[in-house]
């Protein structure tokens, strides 16, 4: 006897879906949650351990995000909205190591005076009081807090030069070069010279009360992989050629609605000029969109229009779809050309990831999920008693004055009209410690429908033993707490 629907069936009944309105049936379980592997591709020449993007966006994703993405097996895309130089500056930090975090030290030279530390307990002292110069000792901010003589200069109260670490050391390297040489601390340097950052003892025991890190992403010559946005406008084929100077591994054309004649020959531009270079096409919704951009070259496909949470697309233009129809319909179209396929917006717990991944998709992108965590860009804030930081959408007015220096030059004349909103979301802590709980939830999922690995998900999808149903209104709310006076909602 039937039970539930298949997928085509489930999709072709002229409703646009989101994953909110979808239930996936449970399957048969043989084998363990930690046996689920979700290993996956983010474009068709790039492999990644873990099914998550940080989202082109200046309030997600700049060196400190795509740093622990790719120590974690997933992936950041480095947004635009800045200058070139600066959005190439940061792929750079974000390569020069092979730590999960940036700590940023401050910078001295031997003759400053009442030096600032920051939120720092040590900075560094350098010949000239820059990265790029010699170290020559640390300064701690207590001998400086017990200094007498505020007025000394730094080289009178400075620790003897550290010894170095190279950056190319991983975490688990680093630390054993600080904790087995019994040191406080030790600079990151880069092999030619520069000073990438200062390790120090606490960094390490922060780090290692995280999960355990898993493969992380690594270029071919040992870096993390790190991605970065470009516009369709004339001027980003000379950002494309800074970001691919600077180490980018994959870019993504970041446009509202990519089928375009301006996407279009930006990606075939971009092929033609960096053929080793994978590039994502987007965003799109429909197969029509979907086959324009994979004709034109793209290796991967960014969809989602509307569904993000900072989004006003849909009732600005009243363009879009519902976010699983649209990953289901693209990333169906988008197999049969070997071309991976980004569920991007709209997740909001693991619930969503399982359902977009269920549905073809090989990962998924996320703004909102991450822009709370310590590693997305900006500072917490206390609002009505939360700490939050900042998030805002990149068509939101806020965000579209900002870079108009870089994205809008030529357009200073035009109207124009916010596609997002500015708002706030709550602190996350660390993404270090969030995402491997996500996954781990992630691969219950998977093990309750029964399937070990997004290749079997999908088997069990296109053969059409994976059964699905609509949750009315009265089944959502079932599906979610209901009923208490009060509760709290905690997820690990
Ligand atoms: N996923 C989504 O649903 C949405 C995402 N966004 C985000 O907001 C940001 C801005 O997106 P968009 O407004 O789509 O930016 P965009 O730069 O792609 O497009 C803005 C306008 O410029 C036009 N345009 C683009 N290239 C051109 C060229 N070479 N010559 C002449 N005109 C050209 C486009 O047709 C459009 O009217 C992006 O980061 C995007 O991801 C914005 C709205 C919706
Ligand atoms: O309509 C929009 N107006 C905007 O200003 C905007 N900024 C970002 N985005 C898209 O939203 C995605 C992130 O969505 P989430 O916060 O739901 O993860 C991102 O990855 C984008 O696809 C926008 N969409
Ligand atoms: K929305």
């Amino acid at each position: 006897m039937e039970d539930g629907f298949s997928a085509p069936r489930l999709f072709a009944q002229g409703v646009s879906y989101t994953y909110d309105d979808v239930i996936v049936l449970p399957g048969y379980i043989d084998f363990p949650a930690d046996a689920v592997d979700l290993s996956t591709r983010l474009s068709r020449r790039l492999p990644l351990s873990i099914p998550c993007v940080a989202s082109p966006m200046d309030t997600v994703s700049e060196a400190s995000m795509s740093i622990a993405m790719a120590a974690l097996g997933g992936a950041a895309i480095v947004h635009c909205n800045d200058a070139p130089a600066r959005q190439a500056a940061v792929i750079r930090a974000a390569k020069s190591r092979r730590i999960p975090f940036v700590t940023d030290p401050a910078f001295f030279s031997p003759s400053d005076v009442v030096p600032d530390f920051g939120q720092d307990a040590y900075a560094l002292v350098t010949e000239s009081g820059n990265s790029k110069s010699k170290v020559i000792g640390v300064v701690a901010k207590s001998d400086w807090e017990s200094l007498q003589d505020k007025s000394a200069t730094v080289s009178d109260y400075m620790r003897p030069a550290p010894e170095l670490v190279p950056a190319s050391y991983d975490f688990e390297k680093v630390a054993s070069f600080l904790v087995g040489g019994g040191l406080e601390y030790a600079p990151l340097v880069a092999e030619d010279g520069e000073v990438v950052d200062l390790v120090t003892k606490e960094d390490v025991e922060r780090i290692r009360a995280f999960p355990k890190l898993g493969m992380p992403s690594l270029d071919s010559d040992g870096r993390f992989i790190v991605g970065a946005a470009i516009g369709t406008r004339e001027t980003d084929k000379e950002r494309l050629e800074h970001l691919v100077k600077a180490g980018a591994n994959v870019v993504v054309v970041d446009s509202s609605q990519g089928n375009s004649s301006y996407q279009i020959d930006m990606i075939k531009y971009a092929k033609s000029m960096y053929p080793k270079l994978d590039v994502i096409g987007g965003n799109v919704v429909t197969i029509a969109q979907a086959q324009n951009l994979i004709k034109a070259g793209a290796d991967g496909l960014r969809v989602g229009m509307g569904s993000g949470s900072i989004c006003t697309t849909q009732e600005v233009c009243a363009v879009g779809r519902g976010q699983a129809t649209a990953v289901y319909k693209v990333a169906s179209f988008a197999k049969d050309h070997d071309v991976p396929v980004i569920a991007d917006g709209g997740i909001s717990n693991s619930g969503h990831i399982v359902k977009a991944l269920v549905l073809g998709a090989s990962t998924v992108m996320m703004g909102s999920f991450l822009a709370g965590s310590s590693e997305a860009p900006g500072v917490y804030e206390y609002l009505n008693g939360h700490r939050v930081k900042k998030y805002r959408g990149m068509g939101s007015l806020e965000a579209m004055t900002k870079g108009s220096d870089a994205r809008y030059l030529g357009d200073k004349l035009k109207l124009k009209v916010a596609q997002g909103v500015v708002g706030s979301v709550a602190d996350k802590g660390s993404v270090l410690k969030f995402i491997p709980y996500t996954m781990q939830a992630v691969k219950q999922g998977f093990q309750d429908l029964g399937a070990s690995s997004l290749q079997s998900a999908r088997d069990l999808l296109h053969s059409e033993i994976l059964r699905f149903e609509v949750r009315t209104g009265a089944a959502q709310v079932e599906g979610g707490v209901h009923g208490l006076v009060s509760y709290e909602k905690k997820f690990f």
